[in-house]
């Protein structure tokens, strides 16, 4: 079932009013990971619910539970559900979005306020943090709501909302919602297939649908021994320096061309076969769209296929941060006292948090016994989530093929993505029905870099694709 050309027309028609709506979400500093802007997440959340009530969806609050970060015990912020329509004729579709973002600040790199939406005339970006990650696709779905709802136009499909502002640190609380409310009676009985909007092309120019996401483990360990920072001057080749020690370990987790250290972690993956690669070559990508998405020729490799499965199939270990360090302008001549490194390790079948993480953590405690150093290592874990492969060749995906197709005149590449959304295997398993990955932003939008956007014409193409995806879905037999 083609959408209605009414449809279209209303999202063309609606576009200004639409980002003006995408401003005022990303002017919400909805940060999960500081626990200074808790109270925008929750701020989020009922800006959130508000815009789905005015248009006609049936929601609530969910409460998830405590917190502790920083120290700090703080209130998780709610999951939003939603639900419109219950109509046993027609197909029932979970949509996943979340509506927290990750940290940004002008001083990072940005050319202009993070959290003040830039509609730049010129290029046609729309620039702020969450304008594509995930802002952008959630209100992509308030537009679709927003034709249906003013026009009196009933929607093809029922339509179950689950929203949360913790994906960006770790979907906390969000798997036992997601199991509790699968079951006979829960929240989401009845569902028949999942779509969630929150990952990007591979490129600048083809659409594509995405059947595979890695998962995530991510650690942070800590130096300490001295009871307070020092003067280098006096102590330097006098004491263990905790930040020597740290640099030394995170040194021994990956080298220079992405191979990971930890014994065991690279070999739990076998090989990709010539039939796979065959895959991987026919993707609409070259070294030049990583490179520019990068903003440096720095890819790995020459080889288009060694960097898609670096990106898609293997698992990579990266080094975030350390906290604790000296980090501001001047030659400060300190020893820190204290000093937490961080990293995580995208996961690919088969591997899961509970079979690395021991590895990890045998692999530090081993290496740091090599020091020799009266330091104190501590090692914690501070979330995790298992990667995800789906059956692309399933009705759902069907669906968004022809929605690609009439939308954007194009087939869709197939992909798997190299990020994480770590509830997607929970509804998997915990409904027992398919989920498609249905982006709308490009490989180039920034996604908890600096400078994030979204183009214009992704949004409002984007738009139509996932109103589009609907009444596709309805056109197949139930
Ligand atoms: C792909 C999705 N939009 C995303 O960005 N997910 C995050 C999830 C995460 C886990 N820990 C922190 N963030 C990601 O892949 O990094
Ligand atoms: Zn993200
Ligand atoms: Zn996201």
């Amino acid at each position: 079932m083609a959408a209605p050309s009414e449809f279209l027309q209303y999202i063309d028609d609606k576009a200004d009013a639409f980002i003006q709506r995408l401003a005022d979400a990303v002017g919400i500093p909805s940060i999960s990971g500081d626990a200074k802007r808790r109270g925008d997440v929750i701020k989020m959340a009922k800006w959130l619910n508000d815009q789905l009530t005015a248009l006609g969806v049936e929601t609530k609050f969910v409460d998830l539970g405590k917190q502790e970060l920083d120290g700090q015990i703080l209130d998780l912020p709610p999951a939003v559900l939603g639900k419109i329509g219950s109509d046993a004729a027609k197909k029932t579709v979970l949509i996943y979005g979340h509506f927290d973002v990750q940290p940004a600040l002008k001083s990072d790199g940005w050319n202009t306020d993070p959290f003040t939406l830039v509609v730049n005339k010129e290029d046609g970006q729309l620039v702020g943090r969450g304008s594509s990650d995930d802002k952008g696709p959630i209100l992509g779905w308030l537009n679709v709501l927003q034709y249906h709802h003013e026009n009196k136009r009933p929607l093809p499909v029922n339509i179950k909302f689950c929203f949360e502002g913790m994906e960006e640190s770790g979907s906390e609380g969000l798997d036992e919602l997601v199991e509790r409310e699968s079951k006979p009676g829960g929240y989401f009985e009845g569902v028949d297939c999942v779509c969630i909007s929150d990952n990007y092309w591979l490129n600048d120019r083809t659409p594509c649908l995405t059947y595979g996401l890695r998962g995530l483990t991510y650690f942070k360990v800590t130096v300490t021994g001295p009871g307070r920072d020092l003067h280098s001057g006096v102590f330097g080749r006098t004491v263990h320096e905790p930040m020597t020690d740290l640099i030394h370990l995170m040194g021994r987790l990956v080298d220079p061309t992405g191979k990971i250290l930890v014994p065991g972690v690279d070999e739990m993956v076998p090989p990709a076969d010539e039939e796979e690669k065959a895959i991987y070559k026919a993707l609409d990508y070259s070294i030049a769209d990583v490179q520019s998405a990068a903003g440096g020729e720095v890819a790995l490799s020459s080889d288009k296929v060694e960097v898609l499965m670096g990106r898609m199939r293997n698992p990579s270990l990266s080094l975030h941060g350390i906290e604790g360090a000296f980090s501001e302008p001047g030659a400060k001549t300190v020893i820190p006292a204290k000093v937490s490194g961080k990293f995580s390790i995208r996961l690919v079948p088969p591997q899961t948090p509970e079979a690395v993480d021991p590895l990890v953590i045998t692999y530090l405690k081993s290496e740091f016994a090599k020091l020799n150093s009266k330091n104190t290592l501590i090692i914690d874990n501070l979330h995790g989530g298992k990667p995800w492969v789906a059956d692309h060749k399933h009705w759902n995906f069907e669906a968004a093929k022809k929605a690609t197709r009439a939308v954007y005149k194009q087939e869709p590449d197939l992909t798997r993505e190299g990020g994480s959304i770590p509830v997607t295997l929970t509804f998997a398993e915990s409904l027992g029905v398919n989920v498609l990955l249905l982006p709308m932003g490009r490989g180039d939008d920034g996604a908890h870099s600096t400078n994030e956007k979204l183009d214009r014409s992704n949004f409002i193409e984007g738009s139509k694709l996932l109103g589009t995806y609907l009444y596709e879905l309805a056109a197949i037999a139930k």
